[in-house]
Protein backbone atom coordinates (compact mmCIF):
# COMPACT_ATOMS: atom_id res chain seq x y z
CA UNK A 1 0.00 0.00 0.00
CA UNK A 2 1.21 3.48 -0.79
CA UNK A 3 1.96 5.95 1.76
CA UNK A 4 -0.18 9.21 1.92
CA UNK A 5 1.42 12.44 2.11
CA UNK A 6 1.44 13.22 5.29
CA UNK A 7 -1.35 14.73 7.10
CA UNK A 8 -3.23 14.76 3.63
CA UNK A 9 -6.70 13.50 2.67
CA UNK A 10 -6.63 10.26 0.72
CA UNK A 11 -8.90 9.22 -2.55
CA UNK A 12 -11.01 7.14 0.14
CA UNK A 13 -11.76 9.34 2.49
CA UNK A 14 -15.44 9.65 2.75
CA UNK A 15 -16.55 13.09 2.23
CA UNK A 16 -18.80 13.28 5.57
CA UNK A 17 -15.40 12.45 7.66
CA UNK A 18 -14.68 16.47 9.00
CA UNK A 19 -11.39 17.79 10.04
CA UNK A 20 -11.22 16.93 14.33
CA UNK A 21 -10.32 20.35 15.54
CA UNK A 22 -8.69 20.60 18.99
CA UNK A 23 -8.24 24.55 20.09
CA UNK A 24 -6.80 25.88 22.83
CA UNK A 25 -7.59 22.67 25.43
CA UNK A 26 -6.44 22.62 29.23
CA UNK A 27 -7.32 20.40 31.90
CA UNK A 28 -6.67 20.61 35.46
CA UNK A 29 -6.37 18.45 38.75
CA UNK A 30 -6.23 20.99 41.51
CA UNK A 31 -2.38 22.86 40.45
CA UNK A 32 -1.76 19.76 38.06
CA UNK A 33 -2.08 21.23 34.88
CA UNK A 34 -2.11 18.20 33.02
CA UNK A 35 -3.05 19.75 29.69
CA UNK A 36 -1.94 23.23 28.77
CA UNK A 37 -3.41 25.10 25.65
CA UNK A 38 -3.29 21.82 23.66
CA UNK A 39 -4.41 22.79 19.89
CA UNK A 40 -3.85 20.63 16.67
CA UNK A 41 -5.97 19.55 13.60
CA UNK A 42 -6.42 15.99 12.68
CA UNK A 43 -7.13 15.91 8.64
CA UNK A 44 -9.82 13.76 7.28
CA UNK A 45 -9.08 10.11 6.63
CA UNK A 46 -5.36 10.65 7.99
CA UNK A 47 -4.02 8.84 10.96
CA UNK A 48 -2.65 10.62 13.66
CA UNK A 49 -0.63 10.36 16.46
CA UNK A 50 -0.14 11.49 19.68
CA UNK A 51 2.61 11.12 21.56
CA UNK A 52 4.54 11.83 24.88
CA UNK A 53 6.75 10.87 27.96
CA UNK A 54 4.70 9.56 30.81
CA UNK A 55 2.77 12.09 32.57
CA UNK A 56 2.58 14.22 29.46
CA UNK A 57 -0.98 14.48 29.14
CA UNK A 58 -2.27 11.91 26.60
CA UNK A 59 -4.60 9.69 28.31
CA UNK A 60 -6.51 12.93 29.39
CA UNK A 61 -6.15 14.12 26.42
CA UNK A 62 -7.92 10.88 24.79
CA UNK A 63 -10.35 10.92 27.42
CA UNK A 64 -11.12 14.75 26.50
CA UNK A 65 -11.61 13.27 23.14
CA UNK A 66 -14.31 10.78 24.34
CA UNK A 67 -16.38 12.92 26.73
CA UNK A 68 -14.75 11.26 29.76
CA UNK A 69 -13.31 14.08 30.96
CA UNK A 70 -14.36 17.69 30.88
CA UNK A 71 -11.75 20.02 29.54
CA UNK A 72 -11.24 23.40 31.53
CA UNK A 73 -11.51 25.29 29.19
CA UNK A 74 -10.78 25.41 24.78
CA UNK A 75 -13.02 22.70 22.63
CA UNK A 76 -12.77 19.80 20.81
CA UNK A 77 -14.55 19.86 17.62
CA UNK A 78 -15.27 17.68 14.58
CA UNK A 79 -17.50 19.58 11.97
CA UNK A 80 -20.28 20.69 13.67
CA UNK A 81 -20.20 18.87 16.94
CA UNK A 82 -18.38 20.40 19.73
CA UNK A 83 -16.80 16.68 21.57
CA UNK A 84 -15.57 18.49 24.79
CA UNK A 85 -19.15 19.55 25.44
CA UNK A 86 -20.96 16.44 24.81
CA UNK A 87 -21.12 12.94 26.97
CA UNK A 88 -19.86 9.71 25.50
CA UNK A 89 -23.02 8.06 24.52
CA UNK A 90 -23.61 11.75 22.42
CA UNK A 91 -19.99 11.12 21.00
CA UNK A 92 -20.28 7.68 19.92
CA UNK A 93 -23.99 8.97 18.45
CA UNK A 94 -21.60 11.73 15.73
CA UNK A 95 -19.97 8.82 14.92
CA UNK A 96 -16.48 8.84 16.97
CA UNK A 97 -16.09 4.99 18.77
CA UNK A 98 -13.07 4.40 21.17
CA UNK A 99 -11.52 1.24 21.85
CA UNK A 100 -9.97 1.09 25.08
CA UNK A 101 -6.38 0.56 26.30
CA UNK A 102 -7.79 -1.92 28.82
CA UNK A 103 -9.61 -4.45 27.00
CA UNK A 104 -13.13 -3.99 28.08
CA UNK A 105 -14.67 -7.06 26.50
CA UNK A 106 -16.98 -10.10 28.40
CA UNK A 107 -14.85 -12.45 28.31
CA UNK A 108 -17.46 -15.12 28.22
CA UNK A 109 -19.50 -14.62 25.40
CA UNK A 110 -18.10 -15.25 22.35
CA UNK A 111 -16.77 -12.62 19.54
CA UNK A 112 -20.11 -12.24 17.48
CA UNK A 113 -21.66 -11.48 20.85
CA UNK A 114 -19.07 -8.96 21.55
CA UNK A 115 -19.54 -7.56 18.31
CA UNK A 116 -23.33 -7.47 18.26
CA UNK A 117 -22.83 -5.41 21.99
CA UNK A 118 -20.70 -2.94 19.59
CA UNK A 119 -24.00 -2.57 17.08
CA UNK A 120 -26.43 -2.38 19.81
CA UNK A 121 -27.27 1.69 19.45
CA UNK A 122 -28.17 0.67 15.61
CA UNK A 123 -30.53 -1.70 16.10
CA UNK A 124 -34.42 -0.14 15.61
CA UNK A 125 -36.03 -3.64 17.02
CA UNK A 126 -35.30 -3.32 20.95
CA UNK A 127 -35.23 -5.97 23.22
CA UNK A 128 -38.81 -6.76 23.68
CA UNK A 129 -39.24 -7.59 19.89
CA UNK A 130 -35.61 -8.87 19.81
CA UNK A 131 -36.54 -11.62 22.89
CA UNK A 132 -39.49 -12.13 21.33
CA UNK A 133 -38.05 -13.08 17.83
CA UNK A 134 -40.84 -11.48 15.78
CA UNK A 135 -40.28 -10.31 12.31
CA UNK A 136 -38.34 -7.08 12.34
CA UNK A 137 -35.93 -8.42 14.88
CA UNK A 138 -35.02 -11.49 12.83
CA UNK A 139 -34.65 -9.42 9.82
CA UNK A 140 -32.54 -6.93 11.29
CA UNK A 141 -30.67 -9.57 12.86
CA UNK A 142 -29.44 -10.95 9.83
CA UNK A 143 -28.73 -7.70 8.22
CA UNK A 144 -26.38 -7.07 11.50
CA UNK A 145 -24.89 -10.38 11.74
CA UNK A 146 -23.69 -10.15 8.18
CA UNK A 147 -22.10 -6.72 8.38
CA UNK A 148 -20.51 -8.14 11.94
CA UNK A 149 -18.83 -11.11 9.85
CA UNK A 150 -17.94 -8.43 7.53
CA UNK A 151 -16.38 -6.52 10.06
CA UNK A 152 -14.52 -9.58 11.90
CA UNK A 153 -12.99 -11.11 8.70
CA UNK A 154 -11.46 -7.30 7.97
CA UNK A 155 -9.50 -8.09 11.36
CA UNK A 156 -8.44 -11.73 10.77
CA UNK A 157 -10.77 -12.63 13.13
CA UNK A 158 -13.62 -14.74 10.89
CA UNK A 159 -12.63 -17.80 12.22
CA UNK A 160 -12.83 -16.66 15.80
CA UNK A 161 -16.46 -15.50 15.46
CA UNK A 162 -17.98 -18.33 17.85
CA UNK A 163 -14.99 -18.46 20.38
CA UNK A 164 -14.97 -17.12 23.83
CA UNK A 165 -13.19 -13.72 24.10
CA UNK A 166 -11.60 -14.66 27.35
CA UNK A 167 -9.71 -17.69 25.36
CA UNK A 168 -8.12 -15.44 22.75
CA UNK A 169 -4.58 -14.56 22.91
CA UNK A 170 -3.83 -10.88 23.80
CA UNK A 171 -3.28 -9.97 20.23
CA UNK A 172 -6.70 -11.33 18.50
CA UNK A 173 -8.74 -9.81 21.70
CA UNK A 174 -7.05 -6.29 21.04
CA UNK A 175 -8.04 -6.93 17.55
CA UNK A 176 -11.73 -7.78 18.54
CA UNK A 177 -11.60 -4.96 20.97
CA UNK A 178 -11.03 -2.75 17.27
CA UNK A 179 -13.35 -5.05 15.63
CA UNK A 180 -16.11 -3.87 18.20
CA UNK A 181 -15.27 0.44 17.79
CA UNK A 182 -15.93 -0.61 13.93
CA UNK A 183 -19.30 -2.04 14.60
CA UNK A 184 -20.70 1.27 15.66
CA UNK A 185 -19.80 2.03 11.36
CA UNK A 186 -17.38 5.29 13.10
CA UNK A 187 -16.33 8.53 11.00
CA UNK A 188 -13.41 8.81 13.58
CA UNK A 189 -12.28 5.72 15.92
CA UNK A 190 -10.03 6.45 18.70
CA UNK A 191 -7.33 4.12 19.47
CA UNK A 192 -5.72 4.23 22.82
CA UNK A 193 -2.37 2.40 23.02
CA UNK A 194 -3.63 -0.16 20.50
CA UNK A 195 -0.09 -2.06 20.73
CA UNK A 196 0.83 -1.82 24.16
CA UNK A 197 1.67 -4.86 25.88
CA UNK A 198 2.07 -6.93 22.20
CA UNK A 199 5.06 -8.65 20.61
CA UNK A 200 6.81 -7.53 17.37
CA UNK A 201 4.32 -9.68 15.35
CA UNK A 202 1.23 -8.75 16.88
CA UNK A 203 2.57 -5.06 16.68
CA UNK A 204 2.66 -5.43 13.25
CA UNK A 205 -0.68 -7.14 12.58
CA UNK A 206 -2.17 -4.68 14.18
CA UNK A 207 -0.68 -1.63 12.54
CA UNK A 208 -1.49 -3.36 9.42
CA UNK A 209 -4.93 -3.64 10.47
CA UNK A 210 -5.32 0.22 11.53
CA UNK A 211 -3.90 0.90 7.36
CA UNK A 212 -6.13 -1.17 6.78
CA UNK A 213 -9.04 0.45 8.23
CA UNK A 214 -8.22 3.84 6.86
CA UNK A 215 -7.32 2.94 3.42
CA UNK A 216 -10.90 0.50 3.59
CA UNK A 217 -13.25 2.56 4.84
CA UNK A 218 -11.52 6.33 4.75
CA UNK A 219 -12.47 7.44 8.23
CA UNK A 220 -10.19 9.62 10.64
CA UNK A 221 -7.71 7.50 13.44
CA UNK A 222 -6.47 8.90 16.46
CA UNK A 223 -3.98 6.99 18.36
CA UNK A 224 -2.04 7.62 21.47
CA UNK A 225 0.47 5.22 21.73
CA UNK A 226 3.81 4.24 23.64
CA UNK A 227 5.36 2.80 20.69
CA UNK A 228 7.28 4.99 19.08
CA UNK A 229 8.50 2.87 16.17
CA UNK A 230 4.70 1.64 14.88
CA UNK A 231 3.74 5.19 15.50
CA UNK A 232 7.11 6.95 13.18
CA UNK A 233 5.97 4.69 10.70
CA UNK A 234 2.04 4.11 10.41
CA UNK A 235 0.98 8.11 11.26
CA UNK A 236 0.66 10.60 8.71
CA UNK A 237 0.57 13.73 11.47
CA UNK A 238 2.14 13.07 15.32
CA UNK A 239 1.65 16.08 18.16
CA UNK A 240 3.83 15.98 20.97
CA UNK A 241 3.17 16.46 23.94
CA UNK A 242 5.74 16.95 27.35
CA UNK A 243 4.11 18.55 30.59
CA UNK A 244 0.81 19.11 29.33
CA UNK A 245 1.75 21.10 26.16
CA UNK A 246 2.36 20.58 22.40
CA UNK A 247 6.18 20.83 21.97
CA UNK A 248 6.04 20.05 18.65
CA UNK A 249 3.33 19.10 15.29
CA UNK A 250 4.22 17.58 12.10
CA UNK A 251 5.39 14.65 10.03
CA UNK A 252 6.70 11.75 11.46
CA UNK A 253 10.49 12.73 10.06
CA UNK A 254 9.78 17.05 11.17
CA UNK A 255 9.12 15.33 15.20
CA UNK A 256 12.07 12.65 15.22
CA UNK A 257 14.61 15.53 14.27
CA UNK A 258 13.28 18.15 16.65
CA UNK A 259 15.64 19.07 19.40
CA UNK A 260 12.51 19.86 21.28
CA UNK A 261 10.94 16.40 21.04
CA UNK A 262 14.76 14.63 21.58
CA UNK A 263 15.32 16.25 24.69
CA UNK A 264 11.95 15.72 26.25
CA UNK A 265 12.42 11.96 25.28
CA UNK A 266 16.13 11.74 26.55
CA UNK A 267 15.15 13.66 29.60
CA UNK A 268 12.62 11.38 30.78
CA UNK A 269 14.82 8.51 30.86
CA UNK A 270 11.80 6.23 30.08
CA UNK A 271 11.12 6.05 26.41
CA UNK A 272 12.66 4.99 23.29
CA UNK A 273 14.64 8.46 21.78
CA UNK A 274 12.24 8.36 18.76
CA UNK A 275 15.28 8.81 15.79
CA UNK A 276 16.62 5.80 17.31
CA UNK A 277 13.11 4.00 17.80
CA UNK A 278 12.45 5.26 13.69
CA UNK A 279 15.30 3.66 12.66
CA UNK A 280 15.06 0.67 14.28
CA UNK A 281 11.76 0.23 12.73
CA UNK A 282 12.97 1.27 8.93
CA UNK A 283 12.58 -2.59 8.29
CA UNK A 284 9.68 -4.78 9.89
CA UNK A 285 9.52 -8.91 10.74
CA UNK A 286 9.67 -9.32 6.85
CA UNK A 287 12.44 -7.65 6.06
CA UNK A 288 10.41 -4.91 3.94
CA UNK A 289 10.46 -1.19 4.82
CA UNK A 290 8.28 -0.72 7.01
N1 LIG B 1 -7.67 11.90 37.50
C1 LIG B 1 -6.52 12.56 37.77
N2 LIG B 1 -6.38 13.23 38.94
C2 LIG B 1 -5.24 13.90 39.21
N3 LIG B 1 -4.20 13.99 38.37
C3 LIG B 1 -4.29 13.36 37.21
C4 LIG B 1 -5.44 12.60 36.83
N4 LIG B 1 -5.23 12.07 35.60
C5 LIG B 1 -4.01 12.46 35.22
N5 LIG B 1 -3.44 13.23 36.18
C6 LIG B 1 -2.13 13.87 36.09
O1 LIG B 1 -2.09 14.61 34.88
C7 LIG B 1 -0.82 14.47 34.26
C8 LIG B 1 -0.98 13.86 32.88
O2 LIG B 1 -1.38 12.49 33.04
P1 LIG B 1 -1.80 11.53 31.83
O3 LIG B 1 -2.20 10.22 32.44
O4 LIG B 1 -2.78 12.22 30.96
O5 LIG B 1 -0.41 11.39 31.07
P2 LIG B 1 0.02 10.27 30.00
O6 LIG B 1 0.79 11.01 28.96
O7 LIG B 1 -1.17 9.51 29.54
O8 LIG B 1 0.98 9.36 30.85
P3 LIG B 1 1.31 7.77 30.70
O9 LIG B 1 2.08 7.66 29.44
O10 LIG B 1 2.16 7.52 31.90
O11 LIG B 1 0.02 7.04 30.69
C9 LIG B 1 0.04 13.64 35.20
O12 LIG B 1 0.77 14.52 36.02
C10 LIG B 1 -0.97 12.86 36.00
O13 LIG B 1 -0.46 12.56 37.29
Amino acid sequence: MSAAAPGSTRDTTRDDVPPVEVDGVSVAFGAIKALNDVSFTVAPGSIHAVIGPNGAGKSTLFNVLSGVYRATSGEVRFGDAVLSSMRPFQIAGVGVARAFQNIALSGAQTVAENLMLGRHHLTKAGFLSSGLRLPRATREGRVHGERIREIAEFLDLGDKLHTPVGVLSYGDQKRVEVARALCIEPRLLLLDEPVAGMNAQETERMAGAIREIRAALGISVILVEHDMGMVMSLADRVTVLDFGRRIADGTPAQVQSDPEVIRAYLGSGTETDPAEAAAAHTTDATGSPA
